[in-house]
């Protein structure tokens, strides 16, 4: 089975676009909950565009009352994130390579290069006692290191699975994934897995148990313009377990 955790950056996006509470953040997550999801995941960027960093306290606040679900933050960690995430103590930290004006995130780190700015970062995080999550491109090779400066899990970036599942390369890229999922799990790191994720390509993506937890937000809302917000909710759980 591999765990469901809704990512409501766009939750937000809608909120923010009226200056009003409107759809409310923290409804919509004890909802997703109740429903039987795992976690919520908010990805707040330094412009604040969609979830913000007061979210992530409210947040944290509602996940008090699920001691079973989790809270996970994912973002840069230039200093005001890190002050959040050390101030809420999520259960789970996911740390992403986004530049401050990216259009969303579209690569994982390159840990070789970035390895000494993520050790301590990794050492803070950790000695909180939230777990660390690195998002990686699915290169068997880099599970490695990542091991080695302190990660717990990698999040593998998706895109690359969803733009080609329709594709005559669908095998190949799948492969590719479970190589890294399994180069992974060989060196004692846990796999999630997200980025454009949906109904249609998600089965297939977890199907061998290798992935933990999945993250989605962008297809699951658009998603729920057609069938309904509870309903897609239960879908992906019916895909998952
Ligand atoms: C890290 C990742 O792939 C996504 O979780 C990211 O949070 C998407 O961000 P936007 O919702 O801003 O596109
Ligand atoms: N880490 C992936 C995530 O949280 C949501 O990504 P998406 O489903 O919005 O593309």
């Amino acid at each position: 089975m591999t765990h469901l955790s809704v990512n409501l950056n766009k939750i937000g996006l809608l909120r923010n676009s009226r200056g009003r509470d409107y759809p409310n953040m923290v409804s919509i997550a004890r909802k997703t909950l109740d429903l039987g999801a795992f976690g919520i995941t908010i990805h707040p960027r330094p412009d604040q565009r969609h979830a913000t960093y007061k979210d992530a306290h409210d947040l944290k606040n509602l996940l008090k009352a699920y001691p079973d679900k989790e809270l996970n933050i994912e973002g840069f960690p230039d200093k005001a994130f890190l002050d959040v995430v050390l101030e809420t103590v999520p259960h789970q930290c996911t740390l992403v390579p986004d530049d401050p004006n990216q259009l969303t995130s579209d690569h994982g780190w390159n840990v070789a290069r970035d390895q000494d700015a993520l050790r301590p970062v990794i050492g803070q995080l950790k000695a909180k006692g939230i777990r660390v999550v690195l998002f990686m491109d699915p290169i068997a090779e880099n599970m490695k290191l990542a091991k080695e400066i302190g990660a717990d899990r990698v999040e593998l970036y998706t895109e690359e699975y969803a733009s080609g599942y329709h594709s005559d390369a669908k095998d190949e890229i799948l492969q590719s994934y479970q190589e890294a999922a399994q180069a992974a799990l060989d060196v004692g790191l846990g796999v999630n897995a997200g980025h454009d994720l949906d109904l249609t390509n998600i089965a297939e993506l977890c199907d061998g148990g290798r992935i933990t937890e999945v993250s989605i937000g962008h297809a699951l809302t658009v998603e729920s313009l057609d069938f309904g917000w509870d309903n897609v909710v239960k879908m992906y759980l019916e895909k998952l377990n």
